[in-house]
Parts: structure tokens; sequence; C-alpha cells
């Protein structure tokens, strides 16, 4: 895809996101990888609704400001996932509300806040392990995220909201859905009595793709 294709295609996702109740406010960013090798990403402070794709922001892998309206401040946490994670070209981070509610629960299991029931979490996320809390804009979320980026898919920054890494935008806001409803479920099952995925069934999952 052309540069122009993909600022239009992150504009056209940031605003269906937006008008599905993913995102409000101006939380949350956007990035992916451009042809040339260096990476869009959404200004900070913007709202995914009202994105314009001549303003997005174009930074280089060392997080200089080439272009642009001012880069999220999370984008130094982005680039150190692009370092770690040779599949990863684009990369989602929401405050949606039930992965962020999920964030926010004591005891949660720091390999793996959502322990697997439904096949397409397996197929598209498999683990989610759980970064410490960190403010936000903080440096050392990017060291948390590039010791675990090699190994997973995705990440629960702790009382904040996921990261979520995909092979283009499209696969990434794809598995970022798949995992908010997969956390609205864990959360409506809480206190029910779960048939998990066996873990054989669990093995059987992966590798199959999507
Ligand atoms: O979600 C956010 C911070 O974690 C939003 O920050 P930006 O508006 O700088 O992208
Ligand atoms: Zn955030």
């Amino acid at each position: 895809m052309t540069e122009q294709a993909l600022r239009e295609e992150m504009v056209t996702l940031a605003r269906s996101m937006f008008e599905r109740g993913y995102a409000t406010g101006g939380a949350g960013n956007l990035s992916l990888k451009l042809p040339d090798g260096n990476f869009l990403t959404t200004p900070t402070g913007s709202s995914f609704g009202r994105l314009v794709a001549e303003r997005l922001s174009v930074v280089d892998i060392d997080g200089n400001h080439l272009s642009g309206d001012r880069p999220s401040k999370e984008i130094a946490f982005h680039l150190a996932i692009y370092r770690n994670s040779p599949d990863c070209n684009a990369i989602v981070h929401l405050h949606s509300t039930y992965l962020t509610a999920l964030s926010c629960l004591e005891g949660l299991d720091p390999d793996n806040a959502i322990k697997p029931f439904t096949p397409y979490y397996v197929m598209r996320v498999g683990q989610l392990p759980v970064i410490p809390y960190l403010r936000p804009g903080d440096p050392q979320i990017a060291t948390e995220l590039a010791n675990r980026a090699a190994d997973y898919r995705a990440f629960l920054l702790a009382n904040h909201g996921p990261v979520i890494t995909g092979t283009d935008l499209r696969d990434a806001v794809d598995n970022a859905e798949e995992l908010e409803e997969t956390a609205k479920l864990a959360l409506m099952l809480d206190g029910k009595a779960i048939r998990y995925l066996t873990d054989a069934e669990v093995s059987d999952l992966k590798g199959r793709g999507k």
C-alpha cells in the first residue's frame, strides 16, 4: 500500500473504532510501519473520531519527529515493540472499557491476564502479559515492552489499557476487537464455573492461522 493509502486507512479505522466506543476523548494511539521504514502515528491528544490524513505524525525508528503534528507521547513504546518484533507492522493502544476494567483488578496472572476459554482469543492473541503500573508517557513502559515484545502479540498495561500488535493496521484492529470482546466475556463470566480450553485444545489451535 502507498503512504497515502495507509494514511487514509488509519483515519478510517480510527473513526470506526471511535464510532463503536473502542476509543473516547483523546485516549489511545495508533502506529504503523511505512514503506520507507519510518512510522506513521496519531498526534498526541488527538481524538480517533477526528484524525486528518495530512496531519498524522511521521517519526523515524529513533523517535525523531519528521513531519505532521507532534506525535503520541507513547511513540517510544511503539518503537520499542517494532525494534524487537520483526512481524509487527502496526500497533493499537486503547483505553477500551472492558480491557481497562480488567487492567485494574488485583491478583492478575502477570504472564497471562486472560486464561483461554474461546478459540479466537488463542488464535489472534494467545497470551496477555501484564506490565506493572507506570504513568502514561513514562519511558520505562518502552523498556518493559522491549523485554517482552519478541514473545507476545498483546500486552495489558496495569491500571491503563491494552497494547495490541498486528501484521498490518487492519490485523491489529481485528486483534484489538477480539481481545476487547474476550475481556468483556471474562468479566461477564466472573464468578461462574467456566470450562476453560484444555492445554491440548490450546495447542491444537496454535499455528493454524486465523
Ligand atoms: O493513551 C494515551 C496515553 O497513554 C494517549 O496519549 P497520546 O494522546 O499522546 O497518544
Ligand atoms: Zn494510554
